[in-house]
């Protein structure tokens, strides 16, 4: 008598998020969020949104009104002139200020979006500094935030990232170092699979390893950063691997799409891409 044997389920079942910073840029920031829901995702996650640390009122409140019928999951802090190559004020002496003020606008928004994860990119290596002492800065930079966010039942989360010489996170084991030294329970680690592949980071090994540090989750092919598919990295596989290792959180979709985004999604069916 043959039996049917049960096998693993294929896949994964880890919601998505989209980041509207890179997709849907077809249209004005504040038409993404109508754009990405008629797509059909229920959630989204953008860089910092406006242009300076403090912007004006009627720009976040036009923010927070573009996100009618979404969910805000994740926003970065304000991180510089990133177009210009900056990559955040955490560790950069000289900016703090810049950094205070965007936590309480973050914050300000968290209060009205329900938004309870935020991305503190470390910032680049600046010369003539010592990295000991940006170092320092970020130690106090990220333990004020981290407790203005368990205030409020929210997560930080850091992130190595490539393409960035001078900026002194690159693999999964450098930020966690920075979480370990910290050592807040609400500071955790964005492993940002792309970011990490193009490092040379061993993905087996940030499963394995570092699955329980884990806060967020991003995606986009290897090589080229665009959708899974357009390169070598096994997305699917890595995410199951995640989810199976005890990773419940939402996966971005963060990649630069080819040819435009509305075709680029056609990897993920309309029925994945929210949550009910
Ligand atoms: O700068 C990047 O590439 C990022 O992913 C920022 O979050």
């Amino acid at each position: 008598m043959k039996f049917e044997v049960a096998m693993p389920e294929e896949g994964h079942s880890l919601p998505y998020v989209a980041n509207l910073s890179i997709l849907f840029k077809e249209v004005p920031l504040l038409d993404r969020a109508a754009a990405a829901r008629d797509a059909g995702f229920t959630d989204v996650e953008y860089w910092w949104p406006f242009g300076s640390a403090v912007p004006a009122r009627e720009d976040v409140d036009a923010f927070v009104d573009s996100l009618d019928g979404v969910r805000l999951r994740g926003l970065n802090f304000y991180a510089g002139d990133m177009a210009a190559g900056e990559r955040g004020l955490v560790s950069w002496i000289g900016r703090e200020t810049e950094f205070a003020d965007s936590l309480v606008v973050a914050l300000g928004i968290a209060e009205r979006t329900g938004c309870r994860s935020f991305n503190a990119l470390y910032g680049n290596r600046l010369d003539g500094e010592d990295p000991a002492k940006q170092d320092d800065l970020a130690r106090v930079h990220l333990d004020k935030a981290a407790d203005a966010a368990a205030r409020i039942g929210a997560q930080l989360v850091l992130e190595p990232l490539s393409g960035a010489d001078r900026y002194p996170l690159k693999t999964a084991a450098d930020a966690v170092a920075v979480l370990d030294d910290l050592g807040r329970e609400n500071v955790r680690l964005l492993a940002d699979l792309y970011h990490l592949a193009v490092n040379g980071d061993d993905l087996d090994a940030l499963v394995t390893v570092h699955t329980p540090r884990i806060g967020h989750v991003q995606i986009a092919d290897a090589p080229g950063r665009h959708q899974p598919g357009t390169g070598e990295l096994d997305i699917d596989g890595y995410l199951a691997k995640l989810q199976n290792a005890g990773y419940t959180g939402f996966v971005g979709i963060e990649y630069v799409p080819e040819p435009d985004t509305v075709t680029s999604l056609g990897w993920l069916p309309k029925t994945r891409r929210g949550r009910a």
